[in-house]
């Protein structure tokens, strides 16, 4: 078995590496008949020899100073490789190469010009050091190797820059050398070839991997190797996408498609030798060889996935020319297009319209302007007549492209990469699909193309794990518990739900802090207190929405109105709002209404559970009820967890205000408990209930019989409040009593009848269904069409930080396995 090789920069960056490069080789060789081993320069050594021409082609004193550190790293890299013995024959060697690119860079500064040919010239040197010093570096370890000069072997024409390859003349000089296999290992430099003349000329962008395309088609090797710095190619950009993962088969038409897009791994072009040699390439690691790696072939993949990879080209323009004058006339395509490739602009995605009303393109941005322009002359007379347009071009954008050869003839998948974008607000601006129905390019705004790449390889990589992204104002009572939650219960609702919660933000009213990744819950009071900056809701909006991460969840966790009268702000970036704050549901009926409509047409969910009941399936049972066409006739309710407790626990004994008191510490109340006893916060639950029935009401529809004494309803702050139902003992006491008297119990109630609802105290008889409700607890009683002799019962404890923290994350579960 005949393998070929070949080692990038990176690998053969120093010593340590070349010693990697040699191990690898070393085992590979073991196991096959012989290698050819093509090597790059070292890295970042042709970036330096361009820059040498550079400093002097602008006339700087110092412009030989590249190439003495080019020299330096090289000696050094002698140095470490070899015996004292053998350095100084290798050292003038290498010598003598820097000499010939000094005297080249000095023929540059009295021209003062620096032609393809000479850049090619100068360039080359790398790579004919770096394989110099490797083969001896095989040699010096025993291994039976020989360089060979890539320069004799491999004719190119004289496109200086970007020869291309005389592929007559290669197969039958290649032939020649390999059929002599005089050594089992033949180490040859990438990137260079020459031409007819003997010039030196270059192969262009992924030079290294074409030289070794080219020499295993002409062995027939059984095998291409691809050594490089990462593990293959990923199902994505890693850097963007940390879930990421090597994809270990994959198609020579899939590899092309995912690289021009970016996987910079392999440079398209050079795969073609390969694939028409049938050849199998597989792309290593070379600095974790266990790795699998990808293994490209015809085949591709074993099991048929339907998408192979999602990857992205950045910097990119659109240019669209549009006008009634393109309709139904031949050959404007062919002006537009021929304009194009005369001034070799590059065009990178096209798209157009039945109606044949526009043509518009995805170019690079550097491209644009001028693209523009020729655009712009080439139709000119049209532009005058005012049938077309003058181009425009939009900036900023990026090509985001789905590939898969298990694509083709499979129907939803472009449904499920729009609707996924759609419901993560990505504006998609144009979309290309070939026939060949293996890439499905959509152009998007680059501010998304983080969003937008996780979002999709979330829906086709990690459908069985979603990762929620939450940003939550209020670490109060009820927010600190649902923290508490979240920290104790991540891992499990990972395992078993599938989904990843990331508390991304926090908020109080004096600090917020934002964090790129998961906040550690661990230690969240100790970062907003020292990490956080001054809070402010309109700020915070503004990064949730900068942030612009997949799956986003506003949560509010306070009372405020500032709060709520922004979540259609959230919602109309598709960012779901979960909100235990009843302000905003029961605020005025058109901006519930919009909130609701904003919620459907931005795909994004808006959930208040725990504004009725705290954790109680209240709204959700009221939800289903509706959407099964029944219809709400009464309700009965008591709706109150603080009044409730107070009611049951205030008699003669313990005086009223020190139960409303501790129903306050024990975080039953309204941060303003008063917001409770003056029977608002009942009538607020009460209106959001009629709304969730259909009914179209106000705060003003639902009739608040108060309780409390005067002098306590007109209190200006909570403590005067308290010492208003201290001085109003008696008159508590009283009422105690009165209902005592005839056997009843004071409870809060909730109903709505014949179309009008109400809140107030009432006493109410044993034999009533609300008389033995203990403690906090809520009850609700439906009557419906359905349930209209008995009426369907909802029960159970109705305040507390710790249950609506819950219904807080049940709110969000719903969030994760709706989206
Ligand atoms: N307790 C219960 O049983 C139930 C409560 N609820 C609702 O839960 C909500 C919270 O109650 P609770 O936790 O007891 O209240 P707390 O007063 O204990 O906590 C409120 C939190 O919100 C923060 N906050 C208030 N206004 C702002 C603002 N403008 N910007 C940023 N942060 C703000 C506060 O910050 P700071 O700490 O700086 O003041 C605090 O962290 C209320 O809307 C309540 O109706 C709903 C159902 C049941
Ligand atoms: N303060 C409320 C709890 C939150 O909704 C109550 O007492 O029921």
């Amino acid at each position: 078995m005949v393998r070929v090789l070949k080692f990038g920069g990176t690998s053969v960056s120093n010593s340590e590496n070349i010693e990697r490069v040699r191990s690898i080789v070393k085992t590979i060789e073991q196991q096959s008949k012989s290698l050819v081993v093509v090597v790059s320069a070292l890295s970042g050594v042709t970036n330096a020899l361009a820059s040498a021409v550079k400093s002097t082609l602008e006339g700087e004193e110092d412009y030989k100073n590249p190439v003495r550190e080019i020299e330096h790293r090289h000696f050094e890299l002698i140095r470490n490789l070899f015996p004292i013995h053998n350095q100084s024959a290798i050292i003038g060697s290498v010598k003598q190469e820097i000499n010939k690119i000094e005297v080249l860079l000095e023929g540059i500064s009295l021209l003062s010009e620096a032609t393809p040919k000479t850049m090619d010239k100068v360039l080359g040197y790398g790579e004919i050091m770096s394989s110099y010093i490797i083969s001896e570096y095989f040699k010096n370890k025993g291994m039976d190797a020989i360089l060979e000069n890539s320069k004799a072997y491999i004719i190119t024409n004289s496109d200086f820059g970007n020869a291309r390859v005389d592929f007559d003349q290669t197969n039958r000089k290649l032939k020649k050398l390999f059929d002599k296999k005089s050594h089992k290992i033949t180490v040859m430099p990438g990137f260079i070839a020459c031409n007819s003349l003997g010039e030196t000329t270059t192969l262009g962008r992924g030079g290294s991997d074409y030289t070794a395309a080219i020499s295993a088609r002409v062995v027939g090797a059984s095998e291409l190797q691809i050594w490089t710095d990462v593990s293959g190619i990923f199902t994505a950009n890693p850097k963007l996408v940390r879930q990421a993962k090597p994809i270990s088969k994959i198609s020579y038409e899939e590899a092309m498609e995912l690289s021009y897009f970016g996987a910079k791994v392999i440079y398209p072009p050079t795969l073609q030798p390969v694939m028409d040699g049938n050849i199998p390439v597989l792309i290593k690691n070379t600095f974790e060889p266990n790795a699998e790696g990808t293994l490209i072939t015809s085949k591709g993949a074993d099991t048929l996935n339907f998408v192979t990879g999602i990857t992205h080209i950045e910097s990119i323009s659109l240019l669209t020319l549009e006008g009634s004058g393109m309709v139904g006339i031949i050959g404007t395509s062919k002006r537009f297009f021929g304009v194009l490739s005369n001034k070799n602009i590059n065009v990178k995605l096209i798209t157009q319209a039945s109606s044949e009303h526009s043509i518009c393109i995805a170019i690079d941005k550097k491209d644009a302007q001028k693209a523009k322009e020729i655009i712009d002359i080439e139709f000119a007379e049209e532009i005058r007549s005012s049938i077309i347009m003058p181009s425009q071009i939009r900036a900023n954008q990026t090509i985001v492209a789905v590939v898969g050869e298990g694509m083709r003839n499979h129907q939803g998948l472009s449904g499920q990469i729009f609707s996924t974008l759609g419901r993560n607000n990505v504006n998609v601006v144009a979309i290309a699909q070939g026939s060949s129905e293996r890439n499905i390019s959509a152009v998007i705004s680059e501010v998304d193309i983080e969003k937008a790449v996780n979002s999709l390889h979330e829906s086709f990589f990690e459908e069985d794990i979603k990762q929620l992204n939450l940003f939550i104002t209020g670490v109060g009572n009820v927010g600190k518990r649902l923290l508490e939650q979240i920290e104790r219960q991540s891992t499990y609702v990972k395992d078993y739900f599938r989904i990843n919660l990331r508390v991304i933000a926090l908020s109080n009213t004096k600090k917020m802090y934002f964090s790129k990744n998961a906040i550690d819950l661990s230690n969240w009071h100790k970062t907003l207190e020292e990490k956080g900056e001054p809070a402010d809701c309109n700020l915070f909006f503004e990064k949730v929405n900068k942030y612009n991460k997949r799956n986003s969840v506003f949560i509010d966790n306070t009372a405020s109105p500032d709060i709520a009268s922004i979540y259609n702000m959230y919602l109309k970036e598709s960012i779901s709002v979960v909100t235990c704050n009843k302000i905003a549901c029961s605020s005025d009926y058109e901006n519930y209404k919009e909130l609701k409509r904003l919620s459907v047409s931005r795909h994004a969910s808006l959930l208040f559970e725990t504004n009725v009941g705290a954790a109680l399936p209240i709204i959700d049972t009221l939800k289903n009820l509706m959407a099964s066409g029944d219809k709400i006739t009464e309700i009965h309710a008591v709706l109150s967890g603080s009044l409730n407790f107070v009611f049951n626990n205030f008699n003669e004994k313990n005086p009223f205000f020190e139960v409303v008191r501790q129903a306050q510490k024990e975080g039953f109340t309204e941060p303003d408990p008063r917001i409770d006893l003056s029977g608002i916060d009942v009538a607020r639950k009460m209106l959001i209930l009629m709304r969730e029935s259909g009914y179209k009401m106000n705060i003003e529809d639902i009739q608040n019989i108060p309780f409390l004494p005067k002098k306590s309803l007109e209190t200006d702050s909570i403590e005067t409040f308290f010492k208003t139902l201290e001085a109003e003992s008696k008159y508590f006491e009283k009422m105690y009593a009165d209902a005592r008297a005839t056997n009843c119990r004071l409870k809060y109630v909730a109903s709505f009848k014949d179309g009008k609802a109400k809140v107030g105290i009432q006493k109410v008889s044993q034999e009533h269904p609300f008389y033995n409700l203990e403690g906090k607890d809520n009850i609700v009683l439906f009557f419906t069409k359905r349930y209209s002799e008995q009426p369907l019962i909802v029960k159970g404890a109705g305040a507390g930080a710790d249950v609506t923290a819950s219904g807080i994350f049940a709110d969000i579960m719903r969030v994760g396995n709706l989206n």
